[in-house]
């Protein structure tokens, strides 16, 4: 499915926090949503996975309004992971994964084997089998992320957004998860902090500044050294590796001097 930001505009504390954002992420595209802190990732994710209402435009998923589909249509067709996610409730690690099934049971289709196969796949796809009667509480950061994972994993989306999906977890668990994203197939938006990992897995990049779109196109033609420069304001060398992706080495800061550091 074609998930698409239609001039999107989102007003918060008297300013537009995402300005006139025009994107699409193509059937079968891993579309990768990069940008400084405070750029407008999570709102724009937001928009497109139907949590916030825009102020103007539209998100749409094959040229229907996201606002206007009733919850459950949204949700067998769109799984969203989002940044800081929790729960309260007293659950196992394969009890959060089952919530993935929700959206496609009813009366007419209670759980089943297939929900079982399914559920037990995602436990599997993220490497929390060994981990899927241990209690949510009890389960570290990471922990929960992969689990995150496996629970929208679970809800079979054709359409998957994901806000940092990285964060909490460890080198081996980042790029296996992006692996297994586009693995899987399937439309993905991914905001992502780490400038490599979108250059590594994603087939575009998009760039937010200040609310609006800086910039979009293919990892080797967006992640320059002057775009890196600019918007997120450091000095990168960017190499273009066999593959014909970008590879960004960056220079650290000048450090002031500091008294009492050796
Ligand atoms: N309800 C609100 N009222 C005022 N400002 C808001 C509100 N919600 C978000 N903002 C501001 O809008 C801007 C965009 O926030 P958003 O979370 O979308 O950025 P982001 O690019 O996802 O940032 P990060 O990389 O830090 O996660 C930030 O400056 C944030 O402080």
């Amino acid at each position: 499915m074609r998930l698409a930001a239609e001039n999107l505009t989102l007003r918060a504390g008297g300013r537009a926090i995402v300005d006139g954002v025009s994107l699409e992420a193509q059937p079968g595209e891993f579309l990768a949503l990069v940008g400084p802190n405070g750029s407008g990732k999570t709102t724009l994710i937001a928009m497109l996975a139907g949590l916030k209402r825009p102020h103007g435009g539209a998100a749409t998923l094959d040229g229907r309004s996201v606002a206007r589909m009733p919850r459950r249509d949204l949700a067998r067709v769109l799984a969203l992971v989002e940044q800081q996610a929790e729960t309260t409730e007293r659950l196992t690690a394969r009890q959060a994964v089952e919530l993935g099934r929700t959206p496609h049971l009813g009366a007419l289709s209670p759980w089943g084997t297939r929900d079982d196969a399914i559920v037990a796949d995602a436990l599997e796809a993220v490497g929390m089998a060994p981990f899927a009667d241990r209690l949510w509480h009890s389960l570290s950061g990471g922990e929960r992320q992969r689990l995150h994972i496996a629970r929208a994993l679970a809800q079979e989306p054709k359409v998957l957004v994901l806000d940092e999906p990285t964060n909490h977890l460890d080198v081996e668990h980042q790029l296996g998860l992006l692996a297994l994203v586009r693995r899987r197939g399937g439309t993905v938006l991914a905001a992502l902090h780490d400038l490599n990992h979108a250059a590594m897995f994603a087939d575009r990049i998009a760039v937010m500044e200040g609310g609006r779109l800086a910039a979009a196109g293919l990892p080797s033609d967006v992640l320059t050294p002057e775009l890196i420069g600019a918007v997120f304001n450091v000095t990168a060398a960017v190499e273009i590796g066999a593959d014909g992706r970008p590879f960004i080495r960056f220079a650290p800061p000048a450090m002031p001097r500091c008294d009492g550091w050796a």
